[in-house]
């Protein structure tokens, strides 16, 4: 399997008031051909910063240290003109609400033509591969027609989908681009997703996300993140099966189940907060919420270790 997207040791951090706050704080993972990499945590844990430092490093944004190699290129490390070459074309994004993205003033096909001249490509043959990936994703070609205010949230998230095909990006990145609509629509705009991975128009995605359950109903792999830390990384049935760090195990428990009241249900939350990350905790950043820590927890960062084909960073799995 191509690896398209592998980051290693990234460390972005934000400068505030002569304080370091640590949103990223030595993460790797690996994306493949092929492959929907969802990424999943609380609020605060660092999915954004890590996600929006592969796009642009920028201030009070601080890159600290790592790599993020792209097809073999380090993203960290591309001047302003490879950036400027990569990102819209090999690399896409699907911003949250598509409506910052798509210009209101213009209609979707004006904006296409627009799109078309921007990356030098033919105007009808983007409006012509429009017309096709629209089909695809169910929609009428008329939307070309329209101005994005006449389209609803879910069918902008559509569009957006298929503007950031286009140009059959080898990764296209996704933060939270479906929490602003109803659980129908969220789980017909990833399956979206999902079929342009399986049919090549998209090489691979990583997908940010709160909702764990939603994200399992597409990704291949999730990755899961508390205090700017990777906590695990396993094949998503994995994963929903058998959680191996007590933070992914608690966040699953945590999860709301129709039938069960809250009053019934074993776990209803996490407890606690997560720890500030402009002075985290040593050892393990999950320790202080973690009910079965130990005295290393407290003391010593768990490396991620292979598990069973999990990669886990839990000093109760895998030693001794
Ligand atoms: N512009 C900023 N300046 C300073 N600190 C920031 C900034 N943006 C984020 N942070 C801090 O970085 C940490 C990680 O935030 P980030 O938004 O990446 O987390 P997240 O997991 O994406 O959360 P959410 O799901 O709420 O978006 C948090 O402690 C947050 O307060």
């Amino acid at each position: 399997m191509n690896t398209i997207l592998q980051v290693r040791d990234a460390r972005i951090y934000y400068a505030v008031k002569g304080t370091e706050v640590k949103a990223v704080d030595g993460v790797s993972f690996e994306v493949h051909e092929g492959e929907i990499l969802g990424i999943v945590g609380e609020s605060g844990s660092g999915k954004s910063t890590l996600l929006n430092s592969l796009v642009n490093v920028r201030p009070p944004m601080k890159y600290i240290g790592g790599d993020a190699l792209f097809d073999g290129k380090n993203l960290y490390r591309m001047s302003k003109e490879e950036k400027k070459s990569v990102l819209g074309t090999r690399l896409t994004i699907i911003p949250q609400y598509a409506l910052d993205a798509l210009p209101p003033v213009f209609r979707i096909k004006q904006y296409l033509a627009d799109f078309a001249k921007t990356h030098g490509l033919s105007e009808s043959e983007i409006i012509k591969l429009a017309r096709e990936r629209l089909k695809e994703v169910s929609l009428s070609e008329k939307v070309l027609d329209m101005y994005p205010i006449e389209l609803s949230g879910g069918m902008r998230q559509r569009v957006a989908i298929v503007i950031a095909s286009l140009t059959s990006p080898r990764l296209l990145l996704g933060d939270e681009i479906t929490s602003a609509l109803d659980v129908v629509t969220q789980k017909g705009i990833m399956l979206n997703i999902r079929r342009f991975v399986d049919e090549g128009l998209i090489g691979s995605a990583v997908l940010v996300t709160h909702d764990i359950s939603l994200i399992y109903q597409v990704a291949d792999t999730i990755m899961v993140m508390y205090a700017g830390k990777v906590a695990e990384i396993a094949p998503a049935e994995e994963i929903a099966k058998k959680p191996l760090h007590p933070y992914t195990n608690m966040l699953i428990s945590s999860l709301t189940k129709l039938g069960v009241k809250a009053s019934q249900q074993r776990l209803s939350g996490i407890k606690g907060l997560p720890p500030s990350l402009a002075n985290p905790p040593p050892g393990c950043r999950f320790a202080p919420r973690c009910p079965y820590a130990v005295g290393r927890c407290k003391s010593e960062e768990p490396p991620a270790k292979n598990v069973d084909g999990h990669l886990v960073a839990c000093w109760l799995r895998g030693w001794d």
